[in-house]
This record gives structure tokens, sequence and C-alpha cells, in this order.
């Protein structure tokens, strides 16, 4: 389930009263490993997701950031200038080691039942970061960069792609099992400056990593995604992610059968009684088909959600089978959540 660990659960905000700063607690290992294990000890799901942000490598090619509690990312230096290259370099994984030694441990604490999730975030997303400095609601500045000073942003997005496609394959050797790319801020652009200003780096990172680790699923997100889904394809993932603007139904005829899909009940139905939740969780199985489906959430758990329906979301997937959900005969298919 994205964003599986956090701010929603009580242990979660007990130990970051002990740790207040984000970045402590997302770059020490032990920190790591206890926070990714909080929603596996307690849920029981199939997969770990890694403890981390998709901001943790900046510092690692030169950007250093800060996790405000209010204003969230904050990069203390943004990059909008042929001069702000200057502090970028290759990406220096020995700075990562955290994360290398978090996934080899979790792999060992897990066992063989549960995959090991790693994940990054897409160019485009991460350079509305540097390039704005913090979240923004309009992405004016590095809009009107790509007709200002596109040959700076395409420079940043490149030195970001190389050094993302060297991030996924040090989590993959480190142990990771999956790899999911948010391009999360990706939905922003109108899908044609998507294709131009976010396709082309993902796809490079794509052939990077499926020519190193052709066995590593690669899932991309993209918050906002229906005008994209055939885009999303073409870049060559294994997985769509859908968020919950996109009926499953839909997307499922839109991508064709070939591809599988991850998602998307609307993080919000956690906070609604929980039948209405069964139902919205047996509704989207059923669209999704009886193939290729990873059941998840359209987008992560919501700050406050109720602990018992992440619970609850957790004991209906496990509860689900293909032969009463669907009519036809059932598949011996298993669920991933
Ligand atoms: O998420 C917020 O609302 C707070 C600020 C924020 C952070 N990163 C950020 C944002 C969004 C923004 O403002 O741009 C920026 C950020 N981090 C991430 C994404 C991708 C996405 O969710 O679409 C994004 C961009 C989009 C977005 O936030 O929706 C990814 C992320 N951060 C994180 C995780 C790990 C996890 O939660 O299990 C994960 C993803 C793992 C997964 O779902 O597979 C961890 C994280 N980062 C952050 C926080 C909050 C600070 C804290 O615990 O003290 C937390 C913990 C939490 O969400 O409760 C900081």
């Amino acid at each position: 389930m994205m964003r599986q660990a956090g701010r929603y659960m009580s242990v979660y905000r007990k130990l970051a009263e002990r740790y207040p700063s984000f970045r402590e607690r997302s770059e020490t290992t032990d920190l790591i490993v206890e926070i990714s294990l909080q929603p596996w000890e307690a849920f029981h799901p199939d997969g770990v997701i890694i403890f981390s942000d998709i901001l943790t490598p900046l510092p690692a090619f030169g950007v250093p950031f800060d996790i405000e509690e209010v204003r969230g990312p904050v990069i203390q230096s943004p990059i909008y200038s042929e001069e702000g290259l200057k502090s970028l370099h290759p990406i220096d994984l020995e700075k990562l080691h955290f994360v290398g030694e978090s996934l080899r441990i979790l792999r060992r604490e897990v066992g063989g039942n549960t995959a090991v999730l790693g994940f990054v975030g897409a160019p485009w997303t991460i350079a509305t970061y540097i390039v704005e400095g913090c979240t923004t609601r309009t992405y004016a500045t590095i809009k009107s960069m790509c007709h200002t000073a596109p040959h700076v942003l395409r420079a940043l997005l490149s030195h970001l792609t190389q050094a993302i496609s060297d991030y996924i394959v040090f989590q993959v050797e480190s142990g990771a099992h999956c790899i999911q790319i948010f391009d999360s801020w990706g939905g922003q652009l109108p899908p044609d400056m998507w294709e131009r200003w976010s396709r082309p780096y993902i796809e490079e990172i794509v052939s990077i990593v499926k020519n190193k680790c052709p066995q590593t699923p690669l899932v991309l997100y993209i918050n906002g995604n229906g005008g994209l889904l055939e885009r999303m394809k073409a870049t060559g993932v294994d997985v769509i992610g859908l968020d919950w603007t996109v009926d499953m139904e839909d997307g499922r005829k839109r991508l064709g059968k070939e591809i599988s899909v991850q998602g998307n009940v609307d993080p919000a139905c956690l906070f609604s009684p929980l039948p209405a939740l069964t139902e919205e969780i047996q509704r989207v199985v059923k669209c999704a088909g009886r193939r290729g489906h990873i059941l998840n959430l359209g987008h992560g758990v919501l700050v406050g959600t109720p602990e018992e329906a992440v619970a609850h979301f957790f004991e209906v997937a496990r509860s689900l089978k293909y032969d009463t959900l669907h009519q036809d005969r059932a598949v011996d298919s298993k669920l991933v959540v």
C-alpha cells in the first residue's frame, strides 16, 4: 500500500517525538528498518516498502534539502540557471549507504514470502522541487523555464536521469525486488508537455535499468494520470499505477491485457464506514480482472486515516476469492497489497 508507513500510525508518531528530524528518521539505518517494519508487523501486507522519500538521494548529487513540519520539503539553493547546475555532481552512492543497508536488512527480516519494495522520484517530479525550492501549487517557475531556459532544464533532467538510474540499480543490488517510479507531479503537465519534459527521461531510466536488471519489475505512478495512461505504457514499464480518478475498468480497456495495473481505491475511502470500504475494494478488484493487478490505493494513505481502516483493507484483500468475485473459473493468482 502506498505510504503504508508514516504519520497515520501512532507508533510512527511516537517514534517521531523521540527523533524529530525527518532526515534523521529516514537516513538512519536502524530507524528506517524499524519504521518500514511497523506496518508489516501491524497488518502483514505482501510487501514492505523501504521508509524513505523521493528527495532522499538529492544531497548525494549536490542538492541539500530539509523537510519542515509545516512547509514540507525545502531546497536551500534552488537551481534555475547555468550557474546553479555547477553544484550538481554524479550520485555518490556511498552517501546513501543507509538505503543499501536497510534494504539488505529488510530482505533478511521479512523472509521469503514478502516483497521488499524500493522507489524513486522521476526526473520531472524531482526537478519541480529542485527548481521551485519547495512544494508548489502552480509549477509556474519550472513550467516557464521550459520556454525561458530549456537548455538548463534539459541539462538538469539529464543529470537526474543518470543519478536516478544509478540509484535504482543500487536499490536492486541491495535487495529491492521491485521499484516504483513516482512521477507524482507529471499529471500537472499538459500531455504534450509531459511527452517532451518527462517521458523521454523516464524512458531512458527504463532502458538503463532493464539493461542492468532485466528481472526487476518497474511500476510507474503519476498522480492525475487520466490523460496520460497510453503514454505511460509507451515508456516500457511493467506496471501502471492508476489513481482513483480513472475507473479501473476503463483503465484496463485503455491499457490492454499485456500490461499489469496497480491501484486504485480512493485513499479517502479509508475514512468511510468499513462495509463501504469492503464494497469498493471488491468493485476495484472485479473491474481489474483476474490477472496482473496489484491491489493498492490510488495514492498514499492520508494523514489521519484510522489504522483500523488500513487493517480492514488488508483483511478484505486477503479474504478475496476470485471464484466468488468472478463468475468464470478461479485462477491461482496472488494479490499483492
Ligand atoms: O507528504 C506530505 O504531505 C508532507 C511533505 C512531503 C514529504 N515528502 C514529500 C512531501 C509532499 C510535498 O509537500 O511535496 C514528497 C514526496 N514523497 C513521496 C512522494 C511520492 C508520492 O507519494 O506520490 C512525494 C511527492 C508527492 C506527494 O507527496 O504526494 C514518496 C514518499 N515519502 C515517504 C514515503 C514512505 C512512506 O510514507 O511509507 C514515500 C513513498 C513510498 C511509497 O508509497 O511507496 C515518507 C514521507 N515523506 C515525507 C513525510 C512526512 C514528514 C514526516 O513524517 O515527518 C513522510 C511520512 C509520511 O508521509 O507520513 C515528507
